[in-house]
């Protein structure tokens, strides 16, 4: 089979093209360095254009949406994506029409919606600050509740040309207390004795006592033994034991927050023989799982993931039952059976997040920075997408500012270059959603600009990872595109996908320019949101290279995202080959 390396400078051609928008409102301002909140946007109307690049004949209509009030009342005007538009979404539209190119931002942002955040004037400011995917955690909210943040992403999407992905997180087998009876918290103090029960207190909770879930509570722990609230943000050591009470004296003061995680431990070590007999994914967590397949979520994190099996099993129920497209698989890597097996988690898995709060409950907590480099490192070699989560701002729930160290631990992790960052309480139950936002994409921009100043490309020795020949092609191309890239010092990597697979294979190699991702698959699309550098495009294509940059060139010069001159380099998964050309 001979496989050719094209490099070519294009021919200037300039198809011609008709273009129509809507007015268009720039959502999003650089604000460099300060940890200042967005001004919120006035609501933006989707905008597609359209073009026509086939041989000079510029037969098309535009596309063009109606603005729609917030209630949703308006009848939406919005047509199907026809073969020859482009969508991106409008915060990197924006982004790259004030700051070009080379400053978009690489690191994706996760943010989990809770009450402070499920509003959509909320969850459109969220989208305006740069969340690349919400997501929802099964432990906390009801049904009804999960349903309506899900049916507002998506009119955020549809009517406002957003294209946040939207991520359920399982709530998982773990021990954790009850909600408190409606009490948003509960302070234990030093000395005092507390009762832990597996009974269900059915009206009014007696005080100083709490409900555990799981019902093998009483039997498992001992006298003597230590119990953990959340990792140890409150400690008891448990003195008696009546029936299903367990009696409990606070050794570590602090606040108890509603369906904190329990752990105990005895002798200096986790007690961990029920946690190993208890499913990964629990009966609730299934319905759960059909939830989000009925209702098409992106992404679907298992929590305290064990082996590989889990993984694999929940991948083909997946598949079996989705309707259209795939959905992305994500292992949480937050126990110390999960550290253990951690190839080939990460292997079986479509990505995995560094979950530190149960991994601070499990391991000690200075081993957790460890942990955490080497799981980014993993996913890197296996490319995965890998999102490093939990306490980045922890102090922004209540303060507006980070504390510099935890700026310190954000850019760390944008250091190890980690595919997105993620707020947890901040952006569910803080008082600072968007500011806590502003401040991963700050500081995210900060450290990837000085990469480029100081011309810091990565030099990662990534190993082979392809299991045929055709994917060792990819694999190669991939790697020459993304380093020439570098050496030439080019302005964007196209790469024309079907499934994302040379997408994520460029990002991969972490390229200093953007990485153009075109696809003609909306849930590829927003599963490419996740993944380092990767700006995704929904683009219909064909398998003639030639005339699919010419309609790029033309659809992209049109919206003012690209100019004449740019320095390109485009690879595709129909034709393998890597072509060098200036935008003409
Ligand atoms: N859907 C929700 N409804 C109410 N509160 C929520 C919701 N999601 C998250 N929270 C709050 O945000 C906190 C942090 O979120 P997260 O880290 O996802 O959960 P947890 O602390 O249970 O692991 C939770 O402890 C809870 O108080
Ligand atoms: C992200 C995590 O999982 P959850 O918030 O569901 O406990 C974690 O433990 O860090
Ligand atoms: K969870
Ligand atoms: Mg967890």
């Amino acid at each position: 089979m001979a496989q050719s390396l094209n490099f070519f400078v294009s021919s200037s051609r300039s198809p011609d093209f008709t273009i129509s928008t809507n007015s268009y409102t720039k959502p999003m301002l650089q604000t460099p360095n300060r940890f200042l909140p967005f001004t919120k946007s006035p609501r933006k109307p989707l905008i597609l254009v359209s073009a026509s690049a086939e041989n000079g004949q510029g037969a098309s209509s535009a596309v063009t949406a109606d603005f729609v009030s917030d209630n949703g009342t308006k009848p939406i005007a919005i047509s199907p994506p026809d073969s020859s538009s482009i969508e991106v979404d409008a915060v990197t539209e924006a982004e790259l029409k004030e700051n070009g190119f080379r400053s978009t931002r690489r690191t994706k942002l996760v943010c989990t919606i809770g009450p402070a955040t499920c509003g959509f004037e909320q969850l459109e400011a969220l989208a305006v600050g740069g969340m690349n995917v919400a997501r929802i955690n099964m432990c906390h909210g009801t049904r009804e509740w999960h349903m309506t943040v899900i049916e507002r992403v998506r009119r955020l999407n549809e009517e406002k040309g957003y294209a946040v992905a939207i991520m359920m997180d399982t709530e998982g087998s773990e021990i954790h207390m009850g909600d408190l009876g409606g009490a948003s918290s509960a302070k234990a103090e030093d000395g005092e004795v507390w009762t832990f029960s597996v009974r269900a207190y059915d009206s009014i909770r007696p005080d100083r006592s709490i409900t555990v879930n799981y019902d093998g509570f009483a039997e498992d722990v001992k006298v003597g033994d230590e119990l953990l609230v959340d990792g140890g943000m409150v400690r008891f050591e448990v003195i008696e034991k009546i029936g299903p009470d367990v009696k409990c004296l606070c050794t570590d003061p602090g606040l108890l927050l509603p369906r904190a995680n329990l752990t105990f431990w005895r002798d200096g070590s986790l007690v961990r023989e029920r946690n190993s007999m208890l499913p990964t994914i629990s009966s609730k967590d299934w319905l759960d799982i059909d939830f989000g397949i009925a209702e098409g979520v992106d992404f679907i994190a298992v929590s305290f993931v064990k082996s590989a099996e889990v993984i694999n099993h929940l991948k083909s129920y997946i598949k079996a039952r989705s309707r259209d497209g795939d959905i992305a698989v994500l292992a949480k890597i937050e126990s110390i059976d999960s550290l253990k097996n951690l190839q080939e988690i990460i292997q079986a898995s479509d990505g995995a997040m560094v979950a530190r709060g149960d991994l601070g409950a499990q391991i000690p907590l200075e081993q957790v920075p460890l942990a955490q480099q080497r799981i980014v490192e993993t996913c890197r070699e296996l490319n995965k997408p890998v999102i490093v989560a939990s306490q980045l701002l922890e102090s922004m729930i209540e303060y507006p500012t980070p504390t510099r160290a935890e700026v310190a631990d954000v850019s760390e992790a944008v250091r190890q270059r980690a595919d997105a960052l993620m707020l947890s309480g901040e952006s569910a139950m803080g008082q600072f959603p968007d500011k806590a936002l502003t401040v991963l994409r700050s500081v995210s921009l900060r450290i990837e600009k000085w990469w480029r100043d100081e011309k810091r490309h990565e030099v990662m020795d990534l190993p082979d990872i392809a299991s045929s020949f055709s994917d060792s092609i990819s694999e190669e191309i991939c790697n020459s595109a993304a380093k020439m890239a570098n050496n030439l010092e080019v302005d964007a990597l196209f790469v024309y996908t079907k499934d994302g697979h040379m997408a994520s294979l460029l990002s991969r190699s972490r390229p200093d320019c953007p990485i153009f991702a075109f696809t003609a698959d909306t849930s590829v699309r927003r599963r490419l949101n996740l993944q380092w550098g990767l700006i995704p495009f929904r683009l219909g294509f064909s398998d003639d290279m030639e005339s699919n940059l010419n309609k790029t060139f033309a659809l992209l010069k049109a919206r003012g995202m690209i100019k004449s001159g740019d320095l390109v380099i485009a690879v595709s998964d129909m034709l393998q080959s890597i072509q060098v050309m200036n935008v003409p």
